[in-house]
C-alpha cells in the first residue's frame, strides 16, 4: 500500500458539509484507510474572482488502489455530490485532487503525480506541510521548506 494525500476544495451549495461528505466517502473508500485530515482552511479562489471563497482541506489515505483506479474512485465521487464543470477555474461544489501517491511520478493525460499545481499552492501546501511535516516529495524537496513562500495566505479556519 502507499499513502495518497487527497486535496479536497469546495467553494459552493455548504461548501463544509461538501466536504464533510467526501470526507465520510474518502473513509469508506475500498482497500483504502482515513489516515488523518488536515485543519479547514478558507482562502480567496485562484482564478476568476468573481466566485466564492474556498474551503480547502487535505486528507491522508492509505490506500492498495492503483492510480488511476483511486482516480476514477474521486471522479466518481464529484459527480455523487453533483460537480457540473461550468467554466474553467470556476466555482464547484467539490474537488477531489491527487496531489501524491506514495514516491509515484506519473506523467499521462489523465493524471499526473505529483499534482503539477502542488508546490504553487498555499491551499494544498500548507494543509499537507500541517498532516506531514517532515514530507519529502520524489524530487526530494520537504514540504516544509516550501510553505514559508505562502506564509499568511490562508486562513486556518476556527475549530467548532
Ligand atoms: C478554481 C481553482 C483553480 N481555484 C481554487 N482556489 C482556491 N482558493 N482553492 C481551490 O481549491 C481552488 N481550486 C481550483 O480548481
Amino acid at each position: 500500500t502507499a499513502t495518497a494525500y487527497i486535496g479536497l476544495g469546495a467553494n459552493l451549495n455548504d461548501p463544509i458539509d461538501q466536504l464533510c461528505t467526501a470526507l465520510t466517502a474518502l473513509s469508506q473508500l475500498p482497500g483504502s484507510r482515513l489516515l488523518g485530515i488536515s485543519s479547514l482552511y478558507g482562502s480567496k479562489p485562484l482564478g476568476p474572482q468573481d466566485q466564492p471563497d474556498f474551503f480547502n482541506a487535505v486528507a491522508a489515505l492509505q490506500t492498495e488502489l492503483e492510480p488511476l483506479a483511486l482516480l476514477d474512485a474521486l471522479q466518481s465521487q464529484e459527480q455523487e455530490q453533483g460537480r457540473v464543470r461550468r467554466r474553467h477555474w470556476g466555482e464547484r461544489c467539490i474537488d477531489l485532487d491527487i496531489l501524491l501517491l506514495g514516491d509515484t511520478q506519473w506523467y499521462c493525460p489523465r493524471l499526473t503525480l505529483p499534482h503539477k499545481e502542488l508546490t504553487q499552492r498555499s491551499f494544498t501546501l500548507i494543509p499537507l506541510a500541517e498532516l506531514d511535516p517532515h514530507l519529502c516529495l520524489p524530487d526530494g524537496r520537504r514540504v516544509s521548506q516550501l510553505t514559508p513562500a505562502f506564509d499568511g495566505e490562508l486562513q486556518r479556519c476556527q475549530h467548532s
